[in-house]
Formats: C-alpha cells, structure tokens, sequence
C-alpha cells in the first residue's frame, strides 16, 4: 500500500521513539490494521533512517523515514504512541499540539500522585515550568488498563499505558479484590521477565554474557512499579493495600510470569478465584 492510501485512513498515527522495541510492536500491530496508517515516526539517534534498516522484518511496510521530534510536523497526525523513556515523554508530551490523542507508554502519567512520582523515579519532572503543566496534563490522564476502564480509555486524551509487571499483576488481583474473594494483606508477587523488558539501548546488565544462563532479582524493595501496583490494588479495595515485590531477569527476548501468593478470604476456595477470573475475563465466542 502507498504512503498517500494510508493517508486516507481514519486515523493517522503518529509513533514517536519508534526505533526502539515498543515502536517496532506498535508498528508490527497497525501494519495490517483497517483504521489507523502511520503518518510520522521519529528517532533519537537514528533519525534520518528508514524504519528497515533499523528492524529488517520491518522493510516491506511502506513506512515515512524517521526524523528528530524536533523536526516532527504533525499537521497531517491525528493521535500519537509515546514509545520514549520516561522522563523524556513529559517535556515532548507537553509541546504537543492540544489536538492529538495520545497513548503513553512510559511511566510518566501512570501515577496520580508526583510526589511518589519523583521519590520513586529518583527524577523530579525535568523541565523547569514542568510542575506547572504536569499536574494539568496529569489530570487528563487515565491509567489504560482496558479490562478494568474500558470507557475511560475510549474517551480520554492522553492515556497512559501500564506497566509490563503492573499489568501481569493487577489483572489477575483486580477482580479478586473486587469480589472480595482474598485478603487485602501479605500479598507476595515473584515476578520473572524477558530481557526485552529493559529497552533496546546497550546497557551493561544486559550483555549476553550478563544474562544468559542465569537468573537475578532486581529493585528488590525498591523497584519503580512498586506504586503502580499499589495504587491499581488500591483503587480496587477502596483502601490502601500494601504488597511486597520482587522482579526478576530471566535469560530469555520476551515474556513475562507472575506468581502471586495471596490469602483466600474466609470460606474461599481455589475453584471460587478460578471461577470469577473466568467470568472476568470471558471471551462471548459468536
Ligand atoms: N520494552 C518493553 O517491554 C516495554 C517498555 N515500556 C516503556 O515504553 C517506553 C519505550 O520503551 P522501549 O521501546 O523498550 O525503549 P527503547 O530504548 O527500545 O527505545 C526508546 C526510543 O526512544 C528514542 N529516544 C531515546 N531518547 C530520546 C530522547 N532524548 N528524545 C527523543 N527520543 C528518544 C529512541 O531513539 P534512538 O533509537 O534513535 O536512540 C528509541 O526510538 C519506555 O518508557 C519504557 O519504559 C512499556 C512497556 C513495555
Ligand atoms: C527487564 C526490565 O528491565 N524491565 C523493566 C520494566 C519494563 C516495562 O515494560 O515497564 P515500563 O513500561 O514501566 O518500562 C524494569 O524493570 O524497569
């Protein structure tokens, strides 16, 4: 398909930080998507490059060259995926122009609360007039768990995309602690990742020779998803709920595992958690 039939598509996106991992998924999900066509991408160090030379299975998608988000126009965009690291998405989040949709998938909007934000992002909001906007912004967004705010999401502006961990553990919990089926304490998640998990830029922790043939805990008390979750468990129990976790690195590309142990609520049993995740997460087959 021609770059000026995917401009006759209803939504013309906009994917900024494209050439990393969560681009390339961004990319590989609308390739064949009826709706949307990208109509922009940018880079850092790799703007000025097409989008196949970065990631070869990427080189028969008729895609524009990425530029710098300094260069970006984003007259002929309609919404936008922030694939960018934290910290960097809320300054380009800020300048973007009021009439883009935006999904976010750092961990820059996903707290309400930014002093927890910058205790627990070691960071504070890096633009100097950011303490200003940020709460604004902050405001208009809504944490994108879809099973769990499925009408939130299809009306907000900016949403803000969850955590890899947070997610594997707030949609199995979510429901549980709604139907009041376990225990709001002693909640205790052993998580397991895919290398990939850590981005595609070089860092030393994650050369092969670092990864492979072992396992590791990280951020052990202290790791950044720790208030994502606890404020999404949180919500669910109309109380403050407390957990205690532990990721780790796995010497695998993808993937992700959570084994979450939980105190069942008097008289519960194992078949009544399966039972209301089923009627949950129930798939209507036509
Ligand atoms: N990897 C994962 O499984 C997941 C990651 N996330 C989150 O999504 C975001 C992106 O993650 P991921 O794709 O893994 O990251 P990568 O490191 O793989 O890619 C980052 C992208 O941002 C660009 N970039 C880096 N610094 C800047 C800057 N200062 N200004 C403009 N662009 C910049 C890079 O450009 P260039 O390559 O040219 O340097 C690249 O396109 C992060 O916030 C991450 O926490 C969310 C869910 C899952
Ligand atoms: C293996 C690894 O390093 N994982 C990342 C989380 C990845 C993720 O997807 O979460 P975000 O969306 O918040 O980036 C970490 O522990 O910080």
């Amino acid at each position: 398909m021609q770059s000026s039939e995917k401009n006759k598509k209803e939504v013309r996106i906009g994917l900024l930080g494209a050439s990393g991992y969560t681009g390339a998924e961004i990319v590989r999900l609308l390739a064949n998507h009826p709706y949307f066509g990208i109509t922009l991408m940018t880079a850092d160090r790799k703007a000025g490059q097409s989008m196949g030379s970065v990631f070869p299975h990427l080189i028969t998608q008729d895609l524009p060259t990425m530029v710098s988000v300094k260069d970006a126009d984003f007259s002929s965009v309609d919404a936008v995926f922030c694939c960018l690291p934290h910290g960097t998405t809320q300054e380009i989040i800020k300048g973007l122009p009021r009439h883009l949709k935006i999904v976010d998938l750092s961990a820059d909007f996903r707290l309400r609360d930014i002093a927890e934000y910058e205790e627990w992002y070691g960071q504070p909001h890096s633009a100097s007039d950011l303490q200003l906007v940020f709460p604004i912004i902050q405001k208009e967004a809504v944490y994108g768990l879809t099973e769990i705010s499925r009408e939130d999401v299809k009306n907000a502006r900016l949403v803000a995309n969850p955590g890899c961990y947070p997610t594997s553990i707030q949609l199995p919990l979510v429901p549980l602690i709604k139907a009041k089926l376990i225990e709001h304490r002693n909640i205790i998640i052993d998580s397991k990742s895919g290398v990939s998990g850590a981005g595609r830029g070089a860092k030393e922790a994650n050369l092969y020779s670092e990864i492979a043939e072992g396992i590791y805990s990280y951020g052990v008390t202290k790791h950044r998803h720790v208030p994502e979750i606890e404020q999404g468990l949180s919500d669910a129990a109309q109380s403050k709920i407390n957990v205690s976790f532990t990721p780790h690195l796995m010497p695998m590309i993808r993937g992700m595992q959570s084994t979450i142990y939980i105190e069942m609520s008097q008289g519960v049993t194992v078949e009544d958690l399966y039972q209301q995740l089923r009627k949950s997460y129930e798939v209507h087959l036509i």
